[in-house]
């Protein structure tokens, strides 16, 4: 009998997304505050006789080979490690791609993690996470999951307290959107106006709602805003309709708006239904 585990691969949002400076390898310096929410990909991962990695997966619009990062992953960490076994990885896909949830970063997170159980390699978080950096930015903390203050190019982590808990809606207008373009199009040096780390890390400590909402931003938000005009309008929606909080995630599109009472939800999400067809509703992780 081969032995078979899964993990889950949980959607990441930004609380909080600053941009330091622009640097010489082309990445830039951000501090941020990142957190999950329970709208997750589940990875199946399973012995092969052969030494072979094969992906699979119900979601026909993503790759499939090498393209794809949990594919890479597991071919990082095998070729890394000397691992002559094949697997097989099943990927059930629940987040939108190319969305600013860092849903591939999560499935990569995901097959490190998984196959790490898998071939009994024994490996710490740290070294999973310094592995995930090699796959992207977003990687490091999508092995670590929590809420965490990220720096360097994001892989620098300090876990910090949960948020309070609370309601999550996500809307995702039927667009593209490049994380390397947004990030191309920011002038770092022209910011006049950052978000403030302490002010969010205190209203975490201090599980205050209210000033978690009032201390969300993302200094992204400007340029994806300004060139998908759908952006911004469902930011206005969702203000309108009386969410608590809101924030574009990431580089976007995706909007999320932060909801405390269960009795709002139902008209929070119809009223973005009417001209958003990809809308969620979950819970942040605590
Ligand atoms: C926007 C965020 O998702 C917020 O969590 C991340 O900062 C981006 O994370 P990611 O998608 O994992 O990014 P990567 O795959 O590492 O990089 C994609 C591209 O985004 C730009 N990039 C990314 C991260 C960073 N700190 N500075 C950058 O300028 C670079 O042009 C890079 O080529
Ligand atoms: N496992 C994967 N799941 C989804 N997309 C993937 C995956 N692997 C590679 N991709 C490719 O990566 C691109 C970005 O997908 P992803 O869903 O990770 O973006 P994202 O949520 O915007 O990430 P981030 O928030 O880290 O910028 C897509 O165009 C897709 O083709």
């Amino acid at each position: 009998m081969t032995t078979k585990i899964y993990e889950k691969a949980p959607a990441k949002i930004n609380l909080l997304l600053d941009v330091i400076r622009k640097r010489d390898d082309g990445y830039h310096e951000v501090e941020m505050i990142m957190t999950m929410v329970d709208l997750a990909d589940r990875l199946e991962m399973e012995e092969l006789p052969r030494d072979q990695i094969i992906l699979s997966s119900q979601a026909g619009f993503i790759p499939l080979d090498e393209k794809n990062l949990a594919f890479q992953a597991a071919r990082l960490i095998k070729e890394r490690y000397g691992v002559t076994r094949g697997v097989y990885l099943h990927l059930d896909k629940r987040i939108p791609v190319a969305a600013g949830l860092a849903g591939g970063s999560s499935d990569a997170a995901a097959a490190l993690r998984g196959l790490n159980r898998l071939w009994q390699l024994g490996l710490s978080t740290a070294e999973l996470e310094s592995l995930g950096a090699e796959l992207g930015s977003d990687v490091p903390f999508c092995v670590r999951g929590g809420t965490a203050i990220a720096r360097g190019r994001g892989e620098r982590l300090e876990t910090i307290a949960s948020p309070p808990a609370c309601w999550v809606v996500l809307a995702k207008p039927p667009i593209n959107v490049s994380t390397a373009d947004v990030y191309g199009r920011l002038r770092a040096n022209e910011l006049t106006r950052h978000p403030s780390i302490p002010r969010m890390v205190e209203a975490i400590r201090g599980q205050s709602f209210a000033d978690v909402c009032a201390s969300l931003g993302n200094v992204l938000e400007t340029v994806t805003l300004n060139r998908y005009p759908e952006v911004r309008q469902i930011k206005e929606c969702m203000v309108k309709l009386g969410v608590d909080g809101v924030l574009m995630s990431g580089s976007g599109p995706t909007v999320f708006g932060l909801v405390s009472k269960e009795s709002k939800l139902a008209r929070i999400y119809n009223g973005l239904r009417g001209f958003c067809k990809e809308v969620y509703v979950v819970r942040m992780l605590t």
